[in-house]
């Protein structure tokens, strides 16, 4: 089990010595005949809560999908923990919960995390040891008192905790969210980023959540903010409310939003920028791009 007790240091000067937990140059994805992600450069800190937020259909999946190296027509540099992304070493060092809650409906809450903990650590030697995790993972999620029930009569909010619950077992370094906290009550809804938080600032784990709801924003340590395919922003939410003189990161990026339309509006500057409207052509002659990982 990682553990580290040494807290996020928001300078970034005492996890130096690490790699980031993430660091993308050049990334592009291409799915079917189209390039979904247009060149992006960016950084996930450690032990950090890092928000992927943007409208329906912008590359969240896609980018957390290149991240957990379950995305084919990868191209540019894509690290994670310091290692190419899709590394068979970091299976165990990254959860990943996808949108769909992936559970057996005709086992219990308790048999499922048994189950993928006897995947994860396997062996009679070990089943003290996955006891507790699962024991801990349950109760990560607030489940214990649902631990005997099948999966498939619980809501579709217990569900996704099931799911949660399966990414947090064997406690990675990185944990990738897809939407965790989408149809949930507001309650639910607090109750999990709170989690997040405790894990982040107790165990000093990773977390990169996406969202498209931008009061989630608010919560996260930094923003990576996307609109089609490009990165509007990458910055904590405080920076960005201050830079764009809004009362919240929903203005801030309603702002940014108009920015780059303006500027992709103007002439064409000598040398393209970072937005992702001044990008040359998503099918342009990078032979990146048809690279497959
Ligand atoms: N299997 C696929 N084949 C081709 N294109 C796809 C496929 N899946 C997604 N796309 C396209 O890739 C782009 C990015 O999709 P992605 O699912 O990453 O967006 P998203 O920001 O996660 O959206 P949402 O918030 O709705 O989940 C979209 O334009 C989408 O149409």
């Amino acid at each position: 089990m990682i553990i580290r007790s040494r807290p996020p240091d928001p300078t970034g000067t005492a996890v130096s010595l690490s790699p980031p937990a993430v660091r993308a140059e050049g990334l592009t994805v291409v799915r079917g005949t189209r390039t979904v992600l247009h060149g992006l450069d960016f950084t996930v800190p450690r032990g950090q809560i890092t928000g992927l937020l943007g409208p329906s259909g912008c590359g969240k999946s896609t980018l957390m999908r290149a991240t957990v190296g379950t995305q084919a027509k990868v191209g540019g540099t894509l690290e994670v923990l310091g290692l190419p992304a899709g590394d068979a070493a970091l299976r165990s060092r990254i959860g990943y919960v996808t949108q769909a809650p992936s559970v057996y409906d005709d086992l219990t809450v308790r048999q499922n995390l048994d189950y993928f903990a006897a995947i994860l650590d396997p062996g009679r030697a070990a089943a003290e040891r996955r006891h507790a995790d699962v024991t801990r993972v349950i109760a990560d999620v607030d489940l214990t008192s649902r631990a005997d029930a099948l999966a498939g009569n619980l809501s579709g909010g217990q569900r996704s905790r099931v799911s949660l619950a399966v990414a947090l077992l064997g406690a990675p370094e990185l944990l990738v969210l897809d939407e965790p906290t989408v149809g949930l009550d507001p309650v639910l809804r607090r109750d999990l980023w709170n989690l997040f938080h405790s894990i982040a600032e107790e165990r000093g784990t990773t977390l990169l959540i996406s969202s498209h709801v931008m009061d989630e924003a608010e919560r996260c340590h930094r923003l990576l903010l996307m609109r089609e395919g490009g990165i509007l922003a990458d910055d904590t939410p405080e920076a960005l409310r201050e830079r764009t003189g809004s009362d919240t990161v929903e203005a801030a990026f309603l702002h940014l939003v108009d920015e780059a339309v303006a500027a992709a509006r103007e002439p064409a500057p000598t040398t393209a920028g970072k937005s992702p409207d001044a990008q040359p052509p998503a099918t342009g002659p990078d032979s990146r791009e048809e690279t497959a990982r």
